[in-house]
C-alpha cells in the first residue's frame, strides 16, 4: 500500500478477461468467466505502480447472460463504494458482448463524479498475447486518474478511452473491437496515463435524474428488430407478455414497415411506450421524420442504438409515462 496512490476497487463480473482456453492458441471456443478477481490482480503486478487495488467478485458470468437484476445489484454496489471517502475509482471487468450496455446503464445511474471504467478482453487469460492484462492495467490507471473525474462512465480497451453512451462492439473476435464510430473516442492510454482530447456533452453520472437505490426490478422493455418481410409476431408477443415499452430497431432512419406499424400503433393505444430507433448503427432518428411521432405519440431514440435506447426507456419509465418527458430524456442523456 502506497499512501500517495489512489485506491481503485476492481469489481469482477466474468467474461473473457476471466476466461481460460484449452491451449495457448485457443482464442475462440474457450470458457469465459473462470478466473477469480484475486488471480486477475495477481497476474498484473504492475497494478501496484498506479493504484492500491482491492478486488470483489460481484458475479462470474458471460455477459450475454447479464440481466436487469445484475445491473441493479452492480449499480448499488458502485454507488455504495463511491460514497466512501477512501475509494477513488472503480474498474469493472466484464464480458465484451454487453459491456457497452452495462456501461451506459451505469452512466445513467451512478451518482458520483469519481471514475468508473469498464474493461474486458477479447482473448482469454491463457492465450498468447492475451489483451486482458494490459487492458486491466490501463483501466486501473485510468480509474485512479484525476483526468477521468467527471467524464462519465468510460470504456477502455486496446489503449483507447470511450464514452459509455457512444461506444459499441464492432467486431466479433478482433482485439480492436470497441469503437466510437463517427463521434470519436475520447482519448488514449499511453504508458499508464490518460490523454483526453474530448468529452461527451450528454448528461451522465452525478447529473443524472435516475435513482435505482430503491428499485428491485426495472420496467419490462424489449427490442423488436426490423428487416424485409417482418411481421407483427415480436411486437404482439411483447405486448402479450406485458411489456410497458418497446424499442423498434427500424431499418434506415427508423422507418416503420407497413405490416408492423399498425401493431405498434395498437400497442401505443394500450399504453405501451414506443421508441423508434435504427438498426443502422450511425446517425440520428429524427422526430417526425420517417413517421409522424407527434400524431402517433411515439418517442425517437436520437442517436442511441436500440440496445441503449432500451436502457434509457426502462429508466425513463421508472419516473414517468409522459411521452414528452421521455422524449426530453432522450435528448438529454
Ligand atoms: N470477449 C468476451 O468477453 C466475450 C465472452 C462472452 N461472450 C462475454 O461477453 O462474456
Amino acid at each position: 500500500q502506497d499512501a500517495k496512490l489512489p485506491h481503485v476497487v476492481i469489481l469482477a463480473t466474468g467474461g473473457t478477461i476471466a476466461g481460460t482456453g484449452a491451449t495457448s492458441t485457443t482464442t475462440v471456443g474457450y470458457t469465459a468467466a473462470k478466473v477469480g478477481v484475486e488471480s486477475l490482480i495477481k497476474a498484473v503486478p504492475e497494478l501496484s505502480n498506479v493504484a492500491n487495488v482491492t478486488g470483489e467478485q460481484v458475479f462470474q458470468i458471460a455477459s450475454e447472460s447479464m440481466t436487469n437484476e445484475h445491473w441493479l445489484a452492480l449499480a448499488k454496489r458502485v454507488n455504495t463504494l463511491l460514497a466512501q471517502a477512501d475509494v477513488d475509482g472503480i474498474v469493472i471487468t466484464h464480458g465484451t458482448d454487453t459491456l457497452e450496455e452495462t456501461a451506459y446503464f451505469l452512466d445513467l445511474v451512478v451518482k458520483s463524479n469519481k471514475p468508473v471504467v469498464l474493461v474486458g478482453s477479447m482473448r482469454p487469460s491463457t492465450a498468447i498475447s492475451a489483451d486482458g492484462p494490459i487492458n486491466l492495467y490501463n483501466a486501473v490507471a485510468l480509474a485512479g486518474s484525476k483526468e477521468a473525474v467527471g467524464k462519465g462512465v468510460l470504456v477502455a480497451l486496446n489503449d483507447q478511452i470511450n464514452a459509455a453512451r457512444e461506444v459499441t462492439k464492432t467486431n466479433t473476435v478482433s482485439t480492436d473491437t470497441f469503437k466510437t464510430t463517427e463521434l470519436g473516442f475520447l482519448g488514449y492510454m499511453l504508458d499508464g496515463k490518460p490523454r483526453f482530447y474530448r468529452a461527451s456533452l450528454r448528461k451522465h453520472t452525478a447529473e443524472t435524474e435516475f435513482d435505482v437505490s430503491g428499485l428491485n426490478a426495472l420496467p419490462a422493455v424489449d427490442v423488436a428488430y426490423s428487416y424485409a418481410n417482418v411481421g407483427t409476431a415480436a411486437v404482439d408477443a411483447f405486448v402479450a407478455q406485458g411489456d410497458v415499452g418497446i424499442v423498434h430497431a427500424g431499418t434506415g432512419d427508423g422507418s416503420l414497415p407497413a405490416r408492423t406499424k399498425p401493431a405498434l400503433v395498437a400497442a401505443r393505444k394500450k399504453g405501451v411506450i414506443i421508441v423508434r430507433s435504427s438498426r443502422v448503427g450511425q446517425g440520428i432518428v429524427a422526430r417526425n421524420g420517417e413517421a409522424n411521432d407527434d400524431e402517433l405519440d411515439f418517442v425517437v431514440s436520437d442517436t442511441l442504438s436500440p440496445q441503449k435506447a432500451r436502457i434509457l426507456l426502462m429508466l425513463a419509465l421508472t419516473r414517468t409515462h409522459d411521452t414528452k418527458e421521455i422524449q426530453r430524456m432522450f435528448y438529454t442523456y
